[in-house]
């Protein structure tokens, strides 16, 4: 079955891209694309429409699937309006506050929601092999790096916070460090955190254990945001007639 699927932030450096690889496929359709200010713009022939027509759109075209690349304000009213709707919802959008997290959950008690803070299979594996790194090599010093564009609005990003989530699931951690400047020796335990901002970057994240008079570097480097929007497009083709509930890209790639 095709799954129809509606895009927000159509114009957005991941919305092109997420219309790109939906348009390119046969097993999907884009039945519609919104922007906050769409400008009479198409996208890869995809007509961008004004983002206050998204509830007429969804009840007009009937997507099974929308896919949201916004940001967290936004994403927070998209998934509350497929909730009432009963579409399923994927978000790649980063950058949640406690409200927004509580607004994706609350909307998956009525939907099937899927935020994943990266749809880079590798960096599921890093995030899956990580934590083994960490039982590994106990006492190690941990430092994580993450590089990204300068138009990036959220620091850390989303993927370098869940690969703190796991580094600390599986060590014994005083804190995390973000930067340092001026006397600032490293403190025992501590996850030192450092977000670089340069230039148009896709997404470099590293995470760097060291100790006993040698170090392991973990790094995943995304070339392209097709790989994330190929990414994005396969969960939404997953998630469409999956029952309400949350779901990560990890169900994604196990099946
Ligand atoms: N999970 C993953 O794999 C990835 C996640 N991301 C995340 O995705 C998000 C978007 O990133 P990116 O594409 O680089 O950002 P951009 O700023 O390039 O794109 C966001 C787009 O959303 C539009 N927008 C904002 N508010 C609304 C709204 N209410 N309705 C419709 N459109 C709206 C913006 O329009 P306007 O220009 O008018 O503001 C803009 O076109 C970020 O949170 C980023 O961290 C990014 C890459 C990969
Ligand atoms: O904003 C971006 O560009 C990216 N954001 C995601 C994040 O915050 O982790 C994923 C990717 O690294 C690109």
């Amino acid at each position: 079955m095709t799954t129809r699927i509606g895009v927000t932030g159509a114009t957005g450096r991941m919305g092109r891209e997420v219309i790109a690889v939906a348009t390119g496929r046969e097993d999907c359709e884009v039945v519609f694309a919104v922007n906050r200010e769409p400008a009479g713009e198409t996208v890869d022939g995809i007509e961008v429409e004004p983002a206050a027509e998204f509830e007429s759109l969804v009840a007009d075209r009937e997507p099974t699937a929308v896919i949201d690349f916004t940001g967290p304000e936004s994403a927070a009213d998209y998934v509350a309006a497929c909730a009432d709707a009963g579409i399923a919802f994927v978000t790649g959008t980063t950058g949640f506050d406690d409200e927004g997290d509580e607004a994706l959950e609350a909307a998956s008690e009525d939907t099937a929601v899927l935020h994943a803070p990266n749809f880079a299979r590798g960096v599921q594996a890093l995030v899956n092999v990580v934590g083994e790194a960490v039982r590994n090599l106990p006492g190690y010093d941990v430092e994580l790096v993450e590089t990204h564009h300068n138009a990036k609005r959220d620091a850390p990003s989303g993927t370098a916070n869940r690969l703190l989530e796991e580094i600390e699931a599986n060590g014994d951690f005083g804190g995390r460090t973000h930067g340092r400047e001026g006397e600032a020796p490293r403190e025992t335990g501590e996850i030192g955190v450092h977000a670089l901002r340069a230039g148009d970057i896709t997404g470099e994240h590293e995470i760097v254990l060291a100790g006993n008079h040698e170090e392991v570097r973990l790094t995943h480097r995304a070339e392209d945001r097709g790989v994330f929007a190929a990414g994005a497009v396969d969960a939404a083709v997953w998630i469409a007639g999956q029952k309400a509930g949350w779901y990560d890209f990890a169900d994604v790639i196990s099946e």
